[in-house]
């Protein structure tokens, strides 16, 4: 059984107040429950001030992007070496916000995957099409396409430990959603291109995320589905109030 991962993607939102005061009544009530994992993507402005409020609690701290070199002249950027020096345990990468306007590659999430992983970091891989590509029906090869491109030489001991997230472009912040059978449908695919790469075994331990305008009144649903194994979200994620019910469903058996 697929433990569950819900993750909050802040994005370029909260000042400093409101991230110390979310995270606080987050750990005070977020319910322990071995079927969810719950992680929060703060700005990297205040990544170390969570990661030291979370240090004795169950939540987790995650990146919403990292450069790939370890240290080096790279104004600007922050390296996987001093994210886990500070204590986050993930980092998202190829978002396609990250894609779009910072010319993210597939070359270069690669190299970030590998990077992640020689220091010891949860990578969370964003794919997704855009409404274009799926009108022209093509989801399932660009969908398989960025995995296998990100995944390129990544070892078979690491590639189950990775997170996938499935975010389909229109439906990030939109308030458009996939059907949940859609979405499904998508992270089977995904699940099937795991498979070819590294066999059934892993394919079934890799958890899948759904991100798209998840929110309270949705997710029970997407998180029904068998391979949909959690969610990536960014509205629903600014207040505790709505992520805290997000994780709570994640809690169900
Ligand atoms: O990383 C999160 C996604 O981009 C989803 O954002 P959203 O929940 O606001 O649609």
């Amino acid at each position: 059984m697929r433990k569950r991962i819900i993750a909050g993607n802040w994005k370029m939102y909260k000042k400093a107040e409101e991230a110390r005061s979310f995270m606080k009544e987050l750990v005070d009530t977020v319910p322990a429950s071995e079927n969810v994992e719950t992680v929060i993507c703060p700005p990297s402005l205040y990544l170390y001030e969570l990661a030291e409020m979370t240090k004795s609690s169950t939540v987790g701290i995650g990146a919403q992007t990292m450069h790939e070199a370890k240290e080096g002249a790279f104004t600007g950027e922050i390296s996987p070496k001093m994210l886990t020096d500070i204590g986050v345990g993930y980092v998202i990468l190829g978002h396609s916000e990250r894609r779009q306007y910072f010319n993210e590659t597939d070359e270069a999430v690669n190299r970030k995957v590998h990077a992640a992983f020689e220091y010891g970091l949860t990578p969370i891989v964003c794919v997704g099409e855009t409404l274009e590509e799926r009108e022209a029906g093509k989801t399932v090869d660009i969908v398989a396409t960025q995995v296998k491109k990100a995944f390129e030489g990544i070892a078979d001991s690491l590639a189950p430990t990775a997170v996938i997230a499935y975010e389909p472009i229109w439906a990030i912040g939109t308030g458009k959603t996939a059907t949940a059978e859609n979405a499904n449908e998508v992270c089977g695919a995904i699940r099937n291109t795991i498979s070819e790469l590294y066999g059934k075994d892993v394919a079934d331990a890799l958890r899948i995320q759904y991100g798209g305008s998840v929110k309270p009144a949705n997710i029970d649903e997407l998180l029904s589905m068998e391979h949909i194994d959690g969610a990536l979200v960014g509205g629903a994620s600014l207040e505790a109030a709505s992520f805290l019910k997000l994780i709570e469903a994640g809690s169900h058996a």
